[in-house]
């Protein structure tokens, strides 16, 4: 059995006589762990080896008929575990919805020893003994009982006096959304008796205008089966009818009251299927696709930004589920692309479920039950809907397959979710088509090695043209003083241009809040987090300085921390001050921001793309939230605030990423007009990047990236496994990275190994981080002994060495 904990073994438990029936591979159970716990598990096998090393006990209950996982599922699972070098455990608490996961509730019983003859009780306490005889009860019943917020020291005291126990009482968290509806009742279903019933309700008007109303909404006599499923209670309270009337209608048999179970992902049936029509070159790329998927289990589609690459997804998958297969479609992150999933949803409609990481646990559960009760055989997902069980699927369609957010950074498994779901597809024998305008380097080296297919789409639909980029000098703009608030003329003329005629811009500036930092202009001291070593970034609609890391606040100072002087200046430019500062030069444009700070709430992302859509915005300032999917018809000019920032990142996907960021936001641009303008600020026009960018020459930037991957033994070439130990004290952070370097050189040569370092961002929420970085050969022989050896000697230095006061992390693939 798999526990959902992060222990690397699986644990036997025995099975009780009377549920011998009932258990079977892939049922969640409930077992006894630990002291007076209960969690869920899932049963893995059925087996008759007792462990060596300690007592079994009897598995308690049995929560599934139908088992929750399924063998393509624990393969996945598996094969996850042993790459990302983990625990089973930690692969399955990130597969399992929590809403199939139990929640414990201290509850109270009787002591069954306890003889109330030989304590003192007081009053209350003599209460709730009273109550117990015939009841177990959680804290907020005995708070009710005896009227009386805080219980805990009655508790306290009857738990010394032995009368009562404490015991977890397990329930199941998934709750099915229950709506109360009303139907007439059968015996006035015919026109006679309906007359009848009416005309004996003409001395009751109120009534009788409850019964209009139903009839009105529910044809009863002309559609034969319309009354069937009634319609919700609500309906009356809503549209101000008498609820006592309706009452006694209810209560007088006219009206049948009833409960039904609904889907909490509900979906717009009156939405009308339209049909794709690809133009020539959409179905000759689908042709090709399809051609390559004989030969090969995976084709890259290389399509540029606005050539339709979606409307080739849905042929793919429509063609997949005729064959009666099951589709997956994986997104970097669903709430960025409810434009897609919109589009999608007309196609597909109830056929298609969304797996999202906004939604709450128990829509999530449902789509789990949708695809094993066969009511979807589409899924649309972020990456964790790899772990769902799927058991004939046909094909896997990662879009954006470049996205870094693809990868899970913490906790474990730090797997990415486009590898998992190569991995997946392969279990199941699946094909994957593999998009983007921009591909990973290592994608593109995979088709080009042959590996995989390629497919390019070098036109936008409609042989739209793509956007015009031009770069704005900031060196030059500077020397000039033709900078106004961090803009420089070029960007802001075109913006100016823009509006005035009606069209839309987004800015795109990859940092967030008013400024990065504050700066005392007499010492130069800088307010930083206290728990991390990064400035603290200024937020000027709060007030607050914030450290993004951690999450930390504090109120502005007045004066300098460090010297009491009052002159303290902000530093740098956050989109919220990119916001301020244009609408000063601008005071007549419409401007909003789109980044964490406007979009936590569930439904402001939404809100903010249909202002925009609607034109009630004239110029849209976001973070990289801007970049990805977006399609709007009347953008015609992006502005990328600040390129040089990304350049410099301290990773060697650095080039790769800037490249992707500013081709993904200029893609934005003039996607059906084709008079798309890109402005690029930077003060290091020279730099190849922009040559590339400018040019559309992606082969070009893939040539030379790859070159330079070569050169310093980087992936596609190598795989990059990270290692950081974290420590709350540095020497002793230290003293054990380099203890551990030394062993690892020893283990696997000191050639692939490289560091330790202090990371660059030394302290993080208290933890002092030390980096090692170890490069493999990518065809190397016997890679997961390997693999396992690394772990082991983690483990054994975690062990020694660190224990509670920190962790030692490993990512098997660094991105
Ligand atoms: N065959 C088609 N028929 C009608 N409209 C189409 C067709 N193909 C694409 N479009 C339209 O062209 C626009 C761009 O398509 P889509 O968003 O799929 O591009 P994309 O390749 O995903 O671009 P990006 O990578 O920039 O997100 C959309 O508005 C889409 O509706
Ligand atoms: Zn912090």
């Amino acid at each position: 059995m798999v526990l959902p904990l992060p222990l690397p073994q699986l644990f036997t438990y025995k099975i009780p006589d009377q549920l011998v029936d009932t258990v079977s591979a892939g049922c969640r159970i409930i077992v006894p762990f630990g002291q007076r716990k209960f969690v869920t598990g899932v049963v893995r096998s059925i087996h008759q080896h007792a462990p060596a090393s300690y007592q079994t006990k009897e598995l308690i209950d049995v929560l599934d008929v139908t088992p929750t996982m399924n063998a393509y599922q624990f393969k996945f699972m598996d094969w996850m575990a042993e790459y990302y070098l983990c625990a089973p455990g930690e692969v399955l608490q990130a597969a399992l919805p929590s809403g199939f996961k139990l929640s414990s509730e201290s509850m109270i019983q009787l002591n069954p020893l306890f003889q109330e003859a030989s304590v003192d009780l007081t009053e209350k306490e003599r209460r709730i003994i009273q109550e117990l005889r015939s009841n177990t009860l959680s804290y907020k019943d005995i708070s009710k009982l005896i009227d009386q917020s805080s219980v805990q020291p009655i508790i306290k005291l009857l738990i010394q006096k032995q009368a009562i126990l404490l015991f977890e009482e397990v329930k199941e968290k998934y709750s099915p959304k229950i709506i109360s509806k009303i139907r007439l009742a059968d015996q006035y279903t015919t026109p006679h008796a309906l007359a009848n019933l009416m005309q004996e309700l003409d001395k009751k008007p109120r009534q009788q205008e409850v019964l209009m109303r139903y009839l009105q909404e529910v044809p009863v006599i002309q559609t034969p089966g319309a009354n069937i499923p009634g319609i919700e209670k609500t309906f009356f309270t809503a549209s101000g009818l008498s609820t006592s009337s309706l009452q006694t209608l209810i209560k007088n048999k006219v009206f049948e009251a009833f409960e039904e179970v609904i889907s909490r992902l509900s979906y717009r049936a009156d939405e009308k299927k339209s049909v794709v029509e690809l133009s020539e070159q959409q179905e000759a790329a689908k042709e090709s696709i399809l051609l390559q998927l004989d030969t090969k289990d995976s084709v890259l589609l290389h399509g540029v930004t606005g050539s339709g690459k979606t409307e080739i997804y849905i042929d793919l998958i429509k063609r997949s589920i005729d064959n009666g297969s099951q589709a997956l479609l994986l997104l970097p992150e669903i709430a960025l692309t409810t434009q897609i999933v919109q589009r999608l949803e007309e196609y597909f409609g109830d056929r298609m479920g969304v797996y999202h990481s906004k939604f709450s646990d128990n829509e999530r559960v449902e789509v789990w039950r949708g695809l094993q009760e066969g009511r979807y055989d589409f899924i649309v997902g972020v990456r964790s809907s790899v772990f769902l069980p799927f058991t004939h699927l046909g094909l896997i369609i990662i879009d954006e397959e470049h996205e870094a957010s693809y990868k899970q950074q913490d906790p474990a498994p730090r797997y990415n979710g486009r590898d998992a779901a190569l991995m997946l597809a392969r279990i199941h024998n699946a094909k994957t088509v593999l998009g983007s305008a921009t591909p990973s380097i290592e994608s593109r080296d995979a088709a080009l090695k042959n590996r995989w297919g390629y497919v390019p789409l070098l036109n936008r639909y409609g042989n739209v043209s793509l956007p015009e980029i031009r770069l704005a000098d900031m060196r030059v703009e500077r020397k000039n003083k033709t900078v106004q608030q961090g803009f420089s003329l070029t960007l802001l003329s075109a913006i100016r241009e823009t509006i005035a005629n009606k069209k839309q811009v987004i800015i795109f500036q990859n940092r967030r809040g008013y400024a990065p930092m504050l700066e005392c202009e007499d010492c130069g001291n800088i307010p930083m987090c206290t728990s991390c070593s990064v400035s603290l970034t200024y937020h000027q609609f709060s007030h607050e300085l914030r450290c993004h890391y951690c999450g930390f606040t504090r109120k502005v100072p007045q004066k300098c921390d460090s010297c009491s002087s009052h002159r303290l200046k902000t530093v740098g430019s956050g989109t919220e001050r990119i916001e301020d500062e244009l609408q000063i030069l601008l005071p007549e444009a419409r401007i909003r921001r789109m980044d964490l700070d406007t979009t936590r709430k569930k439904n402001s992302f939404a809100e903010l793309i249909t202002a925009f859509s609607q034109h009630e915005i004239d110029i849209l300032i976001g973070t990289q939230m801007v970049t990805k999917g977006l399609d709007f018809a009347n953008v015609e000019l992006v502005g990328v605030y600040d390129a040089d920032r990304m350049l410099y990142f301290p990773d060697f996907r650095a080039i790769e990423r800037t490249y992707q960021m500013i081709v993904q936001v200029s893609g934005r641009a003039g996607r059906k007009s084709g008079e798309g303008k890109v402005i690029i600020q930077t003060a290091q026009p020279e730099h190849p990047v922009f040559a590339f960018i400018k040019n559309n020459d992606y082969d070009g930037f893939f040539t030379r990236e790859l070159y330079e991957r070569e050169m310093y033994h980087y992936p596609p070439f190598t795989r990059v496994t990270h290692i950081s130990v974290l420590h709350l004290d540095k020497k002793e952070a230290l003293k054990t990275a380099h203890g551990l370097t030394a062993k690892l050189k020893d283990a696997i040569g000191s050639k692939r190994i490289l560091g330790p370092q202090v990371a660059s961002i030394e302290k993080l929420r208290n933890y002092y981080h030390i980096e090692l970085f170890i490069k493999l050969e990518k065809d190397i022989k016997g890679l997961q002994s390997i693999k396992n050896k690394i772990a082991s000697i983690v483990q054994n230095e975690h062990t020694l060495h660190i224990g509670s006061k920190g962790r030692i992390i490993i990512d098997t693939d660094q991105n």
